[in-house]
């Protein structure tokens, strides 16, 4: 087979090469596996109480040290999707940030032990493969496939990493083309791959992009997606689609990070996991494709390794630090201790905006801001709240928002106070997740005990002044408070009806978990919001 004929005319390629027999075994492949399936699913349905099963991948690929790409990413993957996932290892690497230091092949009758293992044991909907680092390994992995069949072999044909190092030679790329493309329903090569695959064929451009996808649709895989991800001067991230009759362009953001390593084994896991779920093929690469966009944002700034290519966090846990920087963590009691409450009528009275009045009550020593925009929009809530975010992780005050679990989560506030008739705390909490703080008012120690059991961080106590903040509202003084505070296995805010004449007696009331008291009326109907605090900071400082 003549290189240039490839290069010069993809059509006359399909026709002349070994196209036709490539689809005929393909095909009869293809009948074994789909009844295979057929049978598989029926069984399962019989042996299991299918309703408990958990959409299963198998991931048959190399270890990287580095845990960006490879089994680790896989692993990763499938966990951020919902997915479980079992493992067969066919290589260790030797890998960071830098580079590929070392690879050592796991012999080919271990993979297979590996394999049989799994596959005779556990229910696997979807195989996807990785590193195949030789060609006994892709013969052993197509035995096991055909004695035990799966629903669908997702193909990631990985051969040389980003770094540059290969990872599967050149003797291997006959291996996918003869063995294994023809048995796949997806592969997904990168650029540098889909050449290999084709004899060398250049690609540079998007146009050769859609080529390549036809002409290794050719080799009989049910589906080709083509990764743009290394293509040269393209703003985009482009993956090309082909399904052997319709492509897709599919078009992301090229998010400007250094933490792509690992891309692609993510993106290939993640399509098996929406496969596994039973999400028809074109849904899965969408779904796919912006979980890694959205993963790769998400962690753009963290840094791991000192090497030119770092990994991206698939849990989306290790925040960006520029889009969270001054985020304040997890939560500190001692937060409590000038708890300063906004009142949009207070503001309006005095003519301060909202974020006026938060820069200030947060300059004069407030030490933790709740948004509390009683009969305001949706909108106008949620507008207030990103501004008045940007303030508070300036300074590295937490803030909350009273009631709105909606608008906390649409901000990403650090949190939410809730009442005894709002969102009940346990149900904020699956919301909210295991970060974000929650405080819940409450009165009496059975609702503070309670507070404990369903997850809050904090309780407010009050009211313990009256207060006309809040009409109708059964005070519970100072003994109230105290009894309250002794039951409270969480810290405790004093609310109501406190402020710098009073404050003082409450701090003083003796009880460790007291952690500062919240005011409203005391710092926002005023003339000058950064004086009252400043001097009800003064107050307090002098009292504990
Ligand atoms: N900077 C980026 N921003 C957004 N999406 C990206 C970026 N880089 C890669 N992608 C997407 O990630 C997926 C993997 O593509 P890529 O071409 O990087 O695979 P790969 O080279 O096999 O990855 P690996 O680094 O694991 O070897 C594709 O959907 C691609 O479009
Ligand atoms: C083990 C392993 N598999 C795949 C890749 C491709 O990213 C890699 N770098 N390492
Ligand atoms: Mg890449």
């Amino acid at each position: 087979m003549a290189c240039s004929v490839v290069l010069s005319s993809p059509f006359y390629f399909c026709k002349n090469f070994t196209v036709l027999s490539l689809q005929s075994s393909n095909s009869s492949h293809r009948t074994r596996t789909f009844v295979a399936m057929q049978g598989d699913g029926a069984s399962a349905a019989t042996k299991n109480n299918s309703d408990l099963k958990i959409p299963h991948v198998l991931t048959v690929a190399g270890s990287d040290s580095g845990a960006g790409a490879g089994i680790q990413a896989d692993l990763k993957a499938c966990a951020a999707r919902g997915v479980y996932c079992s493992t067969v290892i066919t290589a260790v690497t030797a890998q960071n940030t830098v580079g590929v230091q070392g690879v050592n092949i796991m012999p080919e009758d271990f993979v297979a032990a590996q394999l049989k293992s799994v596959l005779s044991d556990m229910q696997v909907d979807v195989v996807k493969t990785g590193m195949l680092p030789s060609t006994d390994i892709v013969k052993v992995l197509h035995q096991s496939l055909r004695e035990f069949p799966v629903r669908a072999l997702v193909i990631d044909p990985v051969m040389v990493s980003t770094s540059g190092d290969v990872l599967a030679g050149p003797s291997i790329v006959s291996g996918f083309r003869d063995i294994l493309l023809p048995m796949a329903d997806i592969i997904t090569p990168n650029i540098k791959e889909a050449s290999a695959l084709l004899y060398g064929m250049q690609l540079a451009t998007v146009s050769d992009m859609y080529s390549a996808a036809k002409l290794l649709h050719c080799f009989g895989p049910r589906n080709v997606l083509v990764k743009g991800g290394d293509l040269p001067d393209s703003s985009d991230a482009v993956d090309i689609f082909f399904d052997g009759e319709n492509f897709h362009e599919l078009r992301s953001a090229r998010v400007k990070t250094r933490n792509t390593h690992g891309t692609g084994c993510s993106l290939a896991s993640c399509i098996a996991a929406e496969l596994a779920k039973g999400s028809p093929m074109l849904s899965a690469i969408k779904v796919a494709k912006r979980f890694i966009g959205t993963a790769l944002d998400y962690s753009k700034d963290i840094v791991v390794g000192n090497g030119p290519q770092g990994p991206f966090d698939h849990l989306l846990r290790l925040k960006s630090t520029s889009r969270n920087s001054g985020r304040p963590g997890a939560f500190n009691p001692s937060d409590l201790f000038l708890y300063a409450v906004t009142d949009p009528r207070m503001n309006k009275k005095w003519g301060h905006s909202i974020t006026d009045a938060v820069k200030a009550a947060i300059e004069g020593g407030a030490t933790i801001v709740q948004l509390r925009e009683k009969d305001v929009d949706t909108g106008s809530f949620l507008e207030a709240a990103r501004a008045c975010i940007e303030i508070c992780r300036h300074h590295r005050v937490p803030l909350l928002i009273n009631d709105r679990i909606d608008v906390a989560l649409a901000c990403d506030a650090d949190g939410v106070h809730v009442g005894q008739s709002d969102m009940p705390v346990r149900f904020a909490r699956a919301l909210l997740g295991p970060e974000k703080i929650i405080g819940v008012s409450c009165k009496t120690p059975e609702q503070a005990h309670q507070a404990w059991i369903d997850g809050a961080d904090y309780i407010g106590c009050g009211g313990v002044h009256p207060t006309n903040t809040k009409e109708n509202n059964l005070t519970v003084g100072l003994d109230g408070l105290k009894t309250v505070c002794l039951a409270s296995k969480l810290p405790v805010v004093a609310i109501g009806g406190i402020g710098i004449s009073n404050a003082s007696d409450v701090m003083k009331i003796g009880v460790p978990n007291l952690k500062g008291v919240a005011v409203v009326s005391a710092l926002f109907d005023r003339e000058c919001v950064l004086t009252e605090t400043k001097k009800l900071r003064a107050v307090l400082t002098e009292a504990i």
